[in-house]
């Protein structure tokens, strides 16, 4: 709706603010460190520009709510309730940042009644600004994006993430989702490092449809509405509706393709976000490679 414009413009002038941080530190050399896994990684940068992100829209919108990655990571509780909250994710692509392979990302949802009504992803080192606000259509750098409207899964190109978990069963769901999507045949399988990214770039039309189990809601849940404002479609990986909280997302250019990859995708288990993961047994270890 119209009335969070206002919100929508300050979070593009703070997002390109803080991209200015994490450009200074892309060349530099880091301390990285481990959350969940070895490929895990944080690095200072990440924790400062969440912290600036979540500090200047606080001075501004004191009732807002925030869910950023990094304050979980820390111990805050991840509550999606109906107030006004901004999901943020600092930088998306830390693998990459630590790297210096050149996609990083800010993403940037903010949901009220816990439905989306913008989505920014600015693409740093790229300079392109992502944006999208429900029933306002989507953009990269003012000028409006489509889909590629592919309807043939032989004729797509999918992107999806490897992600940073170790597990053998969720390494061998990856790969095996991989060999049946490359077996249909489709026609090229990509993977850039930053969720956000792969996904906007359906947005864009280069790419056909992207997929991932194991991601998190501050990793997508702005770009899934930079997906559906450029006329594409976002479901659960189980072909249900998509839910910022499973972490499973098939984003694609229309609903045949993306039927045809839920057929083909299948899930490891892994803790939804909204759950507490001391309750959950989420399979985190070689069980079987039965798939
Ligand atoms: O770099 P981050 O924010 O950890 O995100 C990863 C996925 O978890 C890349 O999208
Ligand atoms: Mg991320
Ligand atoms: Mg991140």
């Amino acid at each position: 709706m119209a009335e969070w414009t206002e919100c929508m413009n300050f979070g593009i002038t703070i997002a390109r603010q803080a991209s200015k941080v994490i450009l200074e530190a892309f060349r530099a050399k880091k301390d990285v460190m481990l959350k969940s896994s070895p490929a895990d990684l944080v690095t200072e940068t990440d924790q400062r520009v969440e912290k600036m992100l979540i500090s200047r829209i606080r001075e501004r919108y004191p009732t807002h709510k925030f869910i950023g990655e990094e304050s979980v990571a820390a111990g805050e509780k991840l509550e999606l309730t109906d107030s006004p909250t901004w999901i943020i994710d600092p930088i998306d692509g830390t693998v990459n940042f630590v790297h210096r392979f050149p996609f990083v990302a800010i993403s940037i949802a903010f949901a009220v009644n816990k439905q989306t009504e913008f989505g920014i992803v600015y693409s740093c080192v790229e300079d392109k600004m992502y944006r999208a606000q429900r029933g306002g259509g989507a953009f990269v750098n003012d000028v409006p994006l489509h889909t590629s409207g592919q309807e043939d899964i032989t004729k797509s190109l999918v992107v999806t993430e490897i992600g940073a978990e170790r597990d053998c069963l969720a390494l061998c769901t990856m790969t095996t989702n991989i060999m049946n999507l490359l077996a249909i045949p489709i026609q090229g399988i990509r993977a850039v490092g930053t969720a956000a990214v792969d996904m906007v770039l359906v947005a864009t039309g280069g790419a056909d449809a992207y997929y991932h189990i194991g991601m998190h809601c501050w990793d997508i849940a702005a770009s899934a509405l930079i997906v559906t404002e450029a006329g594409g479609v976002v479901l659960d990986t189980d072909g249900s509706e998509f839910d910022m909280m499973s972490r499973k997302v098939i984003a694609a250019s229309s609903m045949p393709v993306a039927k045809r990859i839920a057929q083909v995708v299948r899930a490891f288990p892994c803790t939804r976000d909204d759950e507490d993961p001391a309750r959950v047994n989420n399979g985190g270890h070689c069980i079987s490679s039965g798939l």
